[in-house]
């Protein structure tokens, strides 16, 4: 059992005398985060200027904390989860109020071994989600997201089609479940399946499903690109969504859902941002051989390129299967896919992100958002006016023709072998 202790902020910290080196349990050096080992590790000097640099700025300044009620600390620490909380904020505005709105994401483990019945697995994890999504309405969260698949383990590396059961049509069990929970917080609920589309045939897709404060589905979206790199063969079991960039008008703001590895394709990030959307939602599975270098750099560029907020999910833990699988590489077989390594957070237009939430355990990360800041960093840095769009229209149409041909000028003095250029 960890050391920790409550620092200022409200936050658990671990007690650095107590710091055990190993990262068998997805702590950073015995560290739940990056954030925390560089707070425990550095004078308040350098480590204020380190963040500076890692997180950039907010209005000149570092994020402020949110203290949130008692009654949702209380959760977190009856039921074990990271409860953090910011504030982005924006100028103030002669000619528009502010546009605050407060936002969450959740990350879990899964609350049952792989092997236990179906049911069970889901039921368990309905209810390892209910105190922290009832801490997220306890806090007055006025748009809540899940990581995506979030009823079940990531099977997808198995390539066992029993794993199918887990997909539920839009209007299943899971989407029931939260309804309830939007209704009786007024919170908006974006809720990442395995859908199965029963009126066309059964297709299953990886789809986010956004529940309205009032309970209502007010639609879905579905992953655009689905991944073939290492344990991530996704492609056995759901489609390439086929709904394209939509941006959802909640009571609260625009916001749109880019699913797991739609976070790698940067028109992806500009789509939903062309339809308008101030808040963009990754919930994603990823583990950190693969992908962690990445994490803190692809949803900060998303969030300053496009002008909008991120918020981005990564699920925790490690999901060991029943039979071993291979990633085609040659190397040994195994079964598991590695560790999940949560991490999740905010990032902001104006290029500021918030620290992360555990490394490998439960959380809730929530954040007061001023969605002016939006329009204010268009103004600033006109990103969008100056994007030049039509020259990248008429390239990509004709990049996807049979016959494109690459633009490269040749130097005419590299000198010719046999005629040719050489490669
Ligand atoms: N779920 C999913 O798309 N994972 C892909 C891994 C990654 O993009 O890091």
């Amino acid at each position: 059992m960890e050391d920790r202790s409550i620092t200022e902020n409200g936050n658990r910290e671990q007690n650095p005398s107590k710091v055990v080196t190993s990262t068998s349990n997805g702590s950073i050096c015995g560290f739940e985060s990056l954030h925390h080992l560089l707070r425990s590790s550095l004078p308040v000097d350098t480590f204020q200027e380190v963040s500076r640099l890692i997180h950039g700025m907010n209005c000149g300044k570092p994020l402020d904390p949110i203290t949130l009620p008692a009654a949702a600390s209380s959760l977190s620490s009856d039921h074990d989860f990271d409860l953090q909380a910011y504030c982005f904020q924006a100028q103030k505005e002669s000619l528009r109020e502010p546009r605050i709105v407060r936002v969450g994401l959740i990350q879990n483990s899964i609350a049952l071994p792989t092997t236990e019945p179906f049911l069970e697995q889901r039921r368990a994890i309905f209810q390892k989600l209910k105190p922290i999504i009832e801490a997220a309405g306890a806090s007055g969260v006025n748009i809540l997201c899940l990581q995506e698949a979030w009823t079940m383990p990531f099977a997808f590396c198995t390539r066992e089609k029993s794993w199918c059961e887990f997909a539920e049509p839009v209007d299943g069990e899971s989407t029931k479940f939260l309804q309830h929970l939007a209704r009786k917080h007024n919170m908006v609920i974006v809720s990442p399946i395995l859908e199965r589309d029963v009126v066309h045939g059964e297709t299953i897709w990886n789809t986010a499903v956004i529940i309205g404060n009032q309970g209502n589905i007010i639609g879905v979206h579905r992953k655009n690109h689905i991944p073939r790199v290492g344990d991530f063969n996704e492609s056995t079991y759901y489609m390439e969504g086929n709904t394209g960039h939509p941006v959802f008008e909640t009571a609260f703001g625009k916001i749109a859902v880019n699913i797991c590895y739609g976070r790698h394709h940067p028109l992806n990030w500009m789509a939903f941002g062309l339809n308008g959307a101030e808040i963009v939602f990754n919930p994603s599975a990823t583990v950190g051989e693969l992908s962690e270098p990445m994490w803190p750099i692809e949803a900060r560029n998303a969030a300053i390129a496009n002008n909008y907020f991120v918020g981005s999910i990564n699920r925790v833990g490690t999901e060991s299967f029943p039979n071993p699988f291979t990633s085609g590489d040659g190397k040994p077989q195994h079964k598991d896919f590695g560790h999940f390594y949560g991490s999740s957070h905010f990032s902001a237009p104006d290029a500021s992100c918030s620290p992360s939430l555990s490394r490998y355990r439960d959380g809730l990360m929530v954040a007061d958002m001023d969605l002016n800041l939006c329009r204010q960093i268009k103004d600033k840095w006109g990103f969008r006016m100056t994007a030049r769009y039509e020259l990248y229209a008429e390239m990509l149409a004709r990049y996807v023709h049979p016959d494109f041909q690459p633009q490269i000028v040749t130097d005419p003095l590299i000198p010719l072998v046999d005629n040719k250029f050489p490669s």
